[in-house]
């Protein structure tokens, strides 16, 4: 068993660089793995576009090395195909000096002239190997190559760090690219996601036992990471096996978050959920709620009160909360009631200067919903690392709390260091309470029992399903209405995987 389902696994350069060298010494030759890669690559491109004049870039490494397959396989198969060499082709070593020496067509000194009435360019320049910032030859390149012509990349388009999706100096922005055995977290994280265009996971012969000894730590998020601990409705079961959800409501004029959460963690499964907030505020929820419960809970000691009946099992804290010394009264009292906990928005800003109390207090799961600007306000210490998943990661940790940073490619990291990353999540998710509505969803999951990590996954990609296909004009109210086809989405999925139940 592996940290991460292996079918999901994303690795890093150096996990990738180990599952070539497992496979090399299991008995499959460096030159058989480099002739697959290059033919996977040529393969993609034939099934997409046409013959057309063609010019690989190759580089001095091995990822340079499948450029000269592709090369020969694509002049097989009818186009007009050129190499440009980065390095001489004299002072190229191993696989790649193998197959540099199997090309024989033309090749082209590495200078935009090169590209002159060629209309796609295959970037074989650096893949896993990529180790500095890009030099100016290169860089001269990727703008002489501009936006009229194709590129398809292979492994990465060059200039994209693999491991965190950061462009060193500049990088070439691909159509497609073919990557091998498994995609990297740079293929889903921005800006390298942007740069990777249509992406292409090619088998080239690696075993996935491989993934054993490695043990990778991050995932592409997806129905198959959550799918075993997703709650199985009973047949005989009824709703207090399912769990209570709490949402805390703002004042008065601010119960909209919170009751959004609420029908969101009752779409999601929770058996009963309540909104709660102070007798001005109960009064407009309950105005507006039916299947959600109401309830009148003054201040920390009234939330300790509500909680102290074990059945009420998760809250979430923070959305439209306000932001001061009583939502981080709320945020302890909700700790120490040893409910799960999903703390968002106002909550986390709250706890800005002083989160380590919260750390501290911490007795059951506890989830984090930042955005970029509540993290960076609640995590000062982390914003220098480079990568989104990198600061999510060191976040778990330090807190030993599920940390979900959202956004785009929003990454769910686990404090052993397990890391999901999300793909699925349309732009028009950035709307206005469409946060609140996935803070809903993980609580309820939380308290249906399903461990946190898992809630938060299952519950960013559920909250992606939800707006997919809908198109602009998306709010969140009907994100929460359309959680019924997500989940019908994703047991969809995994039946087509034959992993249903
Ligand atoms: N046997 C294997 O290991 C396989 C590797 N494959 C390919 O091999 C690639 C990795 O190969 P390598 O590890 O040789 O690495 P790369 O070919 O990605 O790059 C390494 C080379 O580029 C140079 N370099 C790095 N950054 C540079 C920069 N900014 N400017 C100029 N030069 C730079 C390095 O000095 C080295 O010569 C993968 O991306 C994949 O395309 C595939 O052929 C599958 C099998
Ligand atoms: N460009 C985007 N593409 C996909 N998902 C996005 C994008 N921008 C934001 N999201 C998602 O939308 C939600 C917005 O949450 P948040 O910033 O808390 O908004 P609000 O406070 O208005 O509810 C998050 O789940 C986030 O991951
Ligand atoms: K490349």
């Amino acid at each position: 068993m592996t940290s991460v389902p292996a079918d999901l696994a994303l690795l890093t350069t150096e996990e990738m660089g180990r599952a070539d060298r497992l496979t090399i010494d299991g008995g499959i030759p460096g030159t058989t793995l480099m002739e697959n890669a290059g033919r996977a690559v040529a393969d993609a491109i034939l099934a997409r576009y046409p013959a057309q004049a063609t010019l690989v870039l190759c580089g001095p490494g091995n990822n340079g090395g499948d450029g000269w397959v592709v090369a020969r396989r694509l002049k097989q198969a009818g186009f007009d195909v050129a190499c440009s060499a980065l390095a001489p082709v004299a002072a190229l070593r191993g696989d790649a000096a193998v197959m540099a020496a199997r090309w024989n067509g033309p090749v082209l000194p590495f200078e935009p002239a090169a590209l002159d009435g060629r209309t796609l360019i295959v970037d074989a320049l650096f893949g896993a190997g990529l180790a500095r910032d890009l030099d100016s030859a290169v860089l001269r390149m990727i703008e002489a190559v501009g936006e009229g012509r194709r590129v398809v990349a292979v492994d990465l388009p060059s200039g994209v760090n693999g491991d965190d999706g950061t462009i060193r100096g500049g990088a070439f922005t691909a159509d497609l690219s073919v990557t091998f055995f498994r995609a990297k977290p740079g293929h889903l994280l921005y800006p390298g996601r942007a740069r990777t265009g249509q992406l292409v996971v090619a088998d080239i012969g690696i075993s996935p036992s491989v993934l054993e000894s490695i043990d990778p730590k991050a995932a592409r998020n997806g129905p198959a990471l959550f799918a075993r601990h997703f709650p199985v409705l009973r047949q005989d079961g009824h709703k207090y096996d399912r769990g209570h959800t709490v949402t805390l409501s703002g004042g008065a004029l601010h119960t909209g978050a919170a009751r959004l959460a609420a029908r969101a963690a009752l779409r999601i499964g929770s058996g009963l959920v309540s909104t709660i907030g102070d007798a001005e505020a109960a009064r407009v929820i309950a105005a507006h709620q039916t299947a959600v419960m109401v309830a009148e809970v003054d201040g920390p000691a009234g939330l300790a009160l509500f909680l102290s009946d074990r059945r009420r099992n998760a809250a979430v804290i923070g959305p439209a909360a306000g932001v001061g010394d009583t939502t981080f009264a709320h945020c302890r009292m909700a700790l120490a009631a040893g409910c799960a906990c999903v703390f968002d928005a106002d909550a986390l800003t709250s706890a800005a200067g002083r989160a380590d109390i919260l750390w501290r207090e911490r007795t059951a799961d506890l989830v984090l919903t930042p955005h970029d600007g509540e993290f960076a306000r609640l995590f000062p210490q982390l914003s220098g690392l480079p990568s989104r998943a990198a600061r999510a990661v060191a976040a778990a940790k330090e807190s030993g709390a599920v940390v979900v940073l959202k956004g785009a490619d929003c990454c769910i990291a686990a404090p052993d260091g397990r890391i999901a990353i999300n793909d699925n999540a349309p732009p028009t998710l950035a709307t206005a309470g469409s946060g609140d509505v996935l803070a809903g969803m993980i609580g309820g999951l939380l308290a249906q029992h399903m461990p946190a990590f898992e809630a938060a996954a299952a519950a960013v990609w559920l909250h992606g399903a939800a707006a997919e296909g809908f198109g602009r004009g998306l709010i969140a109210e009907d994100l929460v209405e359309r959680l019924p086809i997500a989940l019908q989405i994703a047991e969809n999925h995994l039946r087509g995987r034959g992993q249903a139940g």
